[in-house]
């Protein structure tokens, strides 16, 4: 084996290194304390280097040193490992080549600007990404830049120390890649910037300005990838976004706790994270709303489920899918329908405006505006109006009596009858002003008063009472008795007070459209994980809430658990919902070895529909194995056997995945009961504990991932009768990086042949 000294360039890119470290710490220090600080931190930092290098010529002064907290942060926190790339680029209009080196944040010399570590979304960084030496081009600022690529160079480093110089050329496949691979997981999503791959690369830099949906197998990088869109994203419009702006929509609080570690390292901490219905509570503003619990998939997963469930789950469907869009819209053209004023305004016998201009700045002016914004906006308008005519209209009652008075006055010759009459018009003059007066105080007010004031609950509420109505709706897309079983099923939650996860993108919908949400819920930019189980009604939804089509949607429909009530294909997603889409598959995967991924495949293979089959990038490993398990205490004793030897192994992160949460909760009362070992059962709400065995129903184990899984069965089985059954035992197989344990009874149970050699 070679040592990194050999290499034929080791000194030139040990003293570059040497170098950058120095720099960095003499600019981090400087931006620590006062700019002034420059020259001295610099001649600190260098002070026992051989002048003759000449670094004395940068000891010059700063011209430029202004430095974000951010940008102290990171450049701190690279420190250890400034870059992990050098490019060599010889562009076809620049005599001298570039030798550019790539590392997680830029680092400028604040002398002459040149760029000592080039940041690794920068366009030129694409070259390392894609380029193949010889002939390449990149894209920056709309212009394109031709030359070729003479060095693709990687750098592993320790400590700050260089303990391997890696050279890629055509024929080298990616050794970086298949170690980083080969690593154990801290149970936790890392960066990966120096292992993107080409068609991920292709994904993170995707158009910024358009939307895109990525199908992509399990383990092909689809959680990862879209945290480093975001971060590119922020790159690129620092300027002109804000963090907070950015939205990561994610299935549960676990998840999100799951993948919060890789966002600092991304320099993406600052982004909104949400689940969807802390979403929708937030921007629905009511957050003592209760929700019935979510636990559909958990009853269709119990053994003798009952035929309310399946009902339950049809009603879930038809919540979910588009025949609502229909019905919202057309409810919602009747509701804009009960803000038609019948009647013109007036103040008093002046007609100031007429029904048909209300109802056509109501439709057509204010057409942007939510109906209940559209509604405050016209009646400051009649306000305005009255405010401007106001003195011409008791100037009027005015002039008309004072023109009555005079004319009395003159012409009147019976002095008594002449005063009476004055009198009485003067009384009279008095009595239609003040009319006058209360008309201009409350003919808005009682003009108004004709339209409904209803609050969303209450619209929510309206729309399930007609079955008929609903059908007619629907434009019969729903059959009678389908709306009939969606009223009674909505009325028996309404008695409890109760909603369900269903019901929040419909009101969502409706709260967007009548009453508009606040502006903090709105966001310039969406990334949803685990797409493929969200509904096209809660997409569509959260497109409109958020105000915005700039979507990152990645999904796995294979993994498509919650497919119940959630997507089959992408179609309806991309052709409705957003035209603007980009759609890309991946189909290489990352996460596992080939033997592991075989026999998920396998499984995935019993489905009655198919998909493609996802290729592991070529890492071998032990083959998946069952351990037929012993009952009572022996059963635990020969699990921490088990996970002990695993864990001598040197693997850190062990997954117990178990059908359902019931059997989770048998085998951690087991442990608790007989078992040595301490191990964590997870649950929604939960967090990782770090390095430690973790029991967690396979529902909430998509996502994640661990070095090695167990899936086991006490009471629950497996079976192949349901679709959703062979799809959570994919996702739970899919789950590990080296190991695959299947601990139960008979191989059968977990959908595996008898005759299987393993
Ligand atoms: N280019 C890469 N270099 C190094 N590691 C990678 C690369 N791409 C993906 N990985 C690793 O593969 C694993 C799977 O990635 P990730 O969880 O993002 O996949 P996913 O598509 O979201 O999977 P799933 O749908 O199964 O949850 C992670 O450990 C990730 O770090």
């Amino acid at each position: 084996m070679t040592t990194v000294h050999q290499h034929p360039d080791y000194n030139e890119e040990n003293q570059r290194l040497e170098y950058t470290k120095r720099y960095m710490e003499a600019v981090i220090k400087t931006a620590e304390t006062s700019k002034d600080n420059f020259q001295d931190n610099m001649k600190a930092a260098f002070k026992d280097v051989d002048s003759s290098l000449g670094y004395s010529s940068l000891l010059t002064n700063a011209r430029f040193f202004d430095m974000s907290k951010e940008e102290l942060s990171s450049l701190k926190k690279s420190r250890l490992k400034p870059y992990f790339a050098r490019i060599d680029f010889s562009r076809d209009d620049q005599p001298a080549e570039e030798v550019i080196y790539i590392g997680k944040t830029s680092l400028y010399s604040r002398e002459n600007q040149d760029q000592l570590i080039v940041d690794w979304r920068s366009p030129i960084a694409n070259l390392y990404y894609e380029g193949r030496l010889g002939d390449v081009s990149y894209v920056s600022n709309g212009e394109n830049f031709n030359g070729e690529l003479l060095l693709k160079r990687q750098f592993m480093m320790e400590r700050g120390l260089l303990t391997e110089i890696r050279d890629i050329d055509l024929t080298t496949n990616d050794q970086l890649l298949q170690e980083t691979l080969a690593g154990s997981a801290s149970n936790r999503l890392t960066e990966i910037v120096s292992t993107i791959q080409e068609e991920q690369n292709k994904v993170i830099r995707a158009d910024l300005n358009k939307p895109i949906i990525v199908q992509g197998g399990a383990g092909s990088g689809k959680t990862t990838i879209a945290l480093h869109r975001i971060s590119y994203f922020i790159f690129q419009y620092k300027e002109n976004f804000q963090p907070e702006q950015l939205m990561i929509i994610a299935p549960s609080n676990l998840f999100l706790d799951y993948i919060s570690e890789a966002l600092p390292e991304l320099g993406v901490e600052n982004i909104k994270q949400k689940t969807y219905e802390d979403y929708v509570i937030g921007a629905l503003q009511k957050e003592n709303i209760k929700l019935k619990k979510d636990d559909k998939l958990i009853q269709l997963l119990e053994k003798n489920h009952q035929k309310e469930t399946v009902h339950a789950l049809q009603i879930s469907k038809l919540k979910g899918s588009k025949v609502f869009q229909t019905i919202l819209n057309e409810y919602m053209k009747e509701i804009f329908l009960t803000f038609h004023p019948p009647t013109d305004f007036y103040v008093d016998k002046y007609r100031l405006y007429k029904s048909a201009r209300f109802v056509q700045l109501l439709e057509e002016d204010f057409y942007y505006l939510p109906l209940y914004k559209r509604i405050n906006k016209l009646r400051s308008i009649l306000q305005n109006e009255i405010k401007h005519k106001k003195k011409k209209m008791l100037e009027k009652i005015e002039m008309f009596y004072d023109d009555k008075i005079e004319r009395a006055l003159y012409q009147a010759k019976d002095p008594v009858k002449r005063k009476k009459y004055v009198s009485q018009a003067l009384d009279k003059k008095e009595a239609r002003l003040n009319e006058m007066k209360t008309a201009i105080k409350t003919s808005v007010a009682t003009y108004m008063k004709q339209f409904p004031k209803k609050n969303i609950w209450s619209y929510y509420k309206d729309l399930f009472q007609n079955p008929q109505q609903l059908v007619k709706r629907s434009h019969n897309q729903l059959t009678q008795v389908e709306a009939e079983n969606i009223i009674r099923y909505q009325q028996d939650l309404f008695k409890r007070r109760m909603y369900e996860r269903e019901d929040l993108a419909l009101l969502l919908y409706l709260q967007v459209h009548l009453f508009g949400i606040e502006k903090e819920w709105k966001v310039k930019n969406i990334v949803i994980d685990e797409a493929q189980d969200y509904t096209f009604m809660e997409l569509l939804s959260l497109k409109k809430a958020a105000d915005t089509d700039m979507f990152t949607l990645v999904g796995d429909l294979a993994q498509g658990i919650h497919s119940y009530r959630g997507l089959t294909s992408w179609e309806d997603v991309k052709a409705e919902i957003f035209p603007r889409a980009t759609y890309t598959e991946l189909q290489k995967s990352y996460r596992t070895t080939v033997e592991i991924m075989e026999a998920a495949n396998h499984i995935l293979k019993k489905l009655p529909y198919t998909f493609p089959e996802v290729k592991p990038v070529v890492r071998h490993g032990e083959h998946p194995q069952f351990i037929p398990s012993p009952e009572g205490k022996h059963y635990i004793n020969v699990l921490e056997a088990k996970l002990l030897k695993v864990k001598e192994e040197g693997f850190k992160t062990f997954a117990l995945i178990g059908k359902t949460m019931n059997d989770c909760m048998k085998l951690y009362q087991q442990f608790e009961k007989t078992g040595d070992m301490v191990v964590y059962l997870l649950g929604e709400h939960g967090q990782i504990p770090k390095e430690s065995v973790v029991i967690v129903p396979a529902y909430l184990a998509k996502g994640l991932e661990f070095d090695v899984v167990f899936i086991f069965s006490i009471d629950e089985v497996f079976t192949s009768k349901a679709p959703l059954e062979i799809q959570l035992l994919y996702v739970a197989m899919t789950r590990p990086l080296h190991r695959l344990y299947f601990y139960g009874n008979k191989k059968t149970d977990f959908l595996l042949e008898e005759d299987e050699g393993w």
